[in-house]
């Protein structure tokens, strides 16, 4: 019998009144996932960006309901800096929450900073991180993240698949590197589509009247092609957008109610 092919599921846009509600309804939906991954299978796997997103975060401090022990953390995307220089997202991400929570630091998979001479070998090593924790694990041809949180930049790009970009074709790697950045700082590495699209849920945050105007073109117009319009996950896998009032204010797109 042929298989059958299932278009991804929409999108679900969740817009908030506040940046307030936001961030506390994030937090129940990170809850929500970190459980349905637990019960099914003993941890939580989950990639996170850096720019806005980070902040975003604060509902999961001092929240109870979170077993940090259980989380394995990647970074959806990273830029190639010293771990502690003001660029890096894993040092902003540490700044605004895992300095603030019990995870344990090995459960935080950072890029090897021993490998900035070569980019390639820098990809290759957190590819094979990743495949640590999923190919034995869940034995995949792509990774399936629990969730990924991802931003949006202004001029339409996430993680670090810029608008135009040669990655944006990439088919087979699972972490890539890119050394022309439009945003600086140039060099990075960063998760391609066939692991963003394989997750069983990714969820972009975007707040503020800064983003209403990229937001608009990524969600009432996905045939432009922009980078954050073509996270698409795969059926079963779930998109869902986190947006306040002042981003959400241009769109077409009708919202979902959010209820957990
Ligand atoms: O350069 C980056 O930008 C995007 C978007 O940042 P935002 O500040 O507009 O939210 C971010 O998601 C990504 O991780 C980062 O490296």
């Amino acid at each position: 019998m042929a298989a059958v092919h299932h278009p991804p599921n929409p999108p679900a846009l969740h817009s908030f009144e506040s940046v307030d509600l936001l961030v506390e309804s994030l937090a129940a939906f990170v809850v929500k996932a970190q459980k349905e991954a637990i019960d099914k299978k003993g941890r939580f796997t989950i990639a996170l960006s850096g720019g806005s997103l980070p902040k975003m975060l604060k509902g999961l401090i001092n929240n109870p309901a979170v077993k940090w022990d259980l989380w394995q953390v990647f970074y959806a995307d990273e830029r190639v800096v010293p771990l502690d220089d003001p660029d890096s997202n894993h040092l902003l991400c540490t700044q605004e929450l895992f300095s603030k929570v019990p995870i344990p630091k090995e459960n935080i998979h950072t890029i090897d900073v021993s490998l900035f001479d070569d980019l390639e070998e820098l990809s290759d090593a957190y590819e094979k991180e990743l495949i640590r924790e999923f190919a034995q694990k869940d034995a995949a041809r792509f990774p399936v993240f629990d969730l990924i949180l991802l931003g949006m930049g202004p001029d339409g790009h996430t993680a670090s698949l810029f608008p135009n970009h040669p990655l944006l074709a990439e088919e087979d790697r699972w972490v890539a590197y890119i050394e022309d950045s439009p945003k600086p700082p140039p060099k990075r590495i960063t998760l391609t589509y066939p692991v963003i699209n394989h997750a069983a849920r990714v969820a972009f945050v975007a707040a503020g009247a800064g983003k209403a105007d990229m937001l608009s073109k990524v969600l009432d117009h996905p045939e432009e092609g922009l980078p954050s319009s073509r996270v698409r996950p795969a059926y079963p896998g779930q998109l869902y957008w986190f947006v306040d009032a002042p981003a959400a204010a241009k769109l077409e797109l009708p919202p979902t109610e959010f209820k957990l």
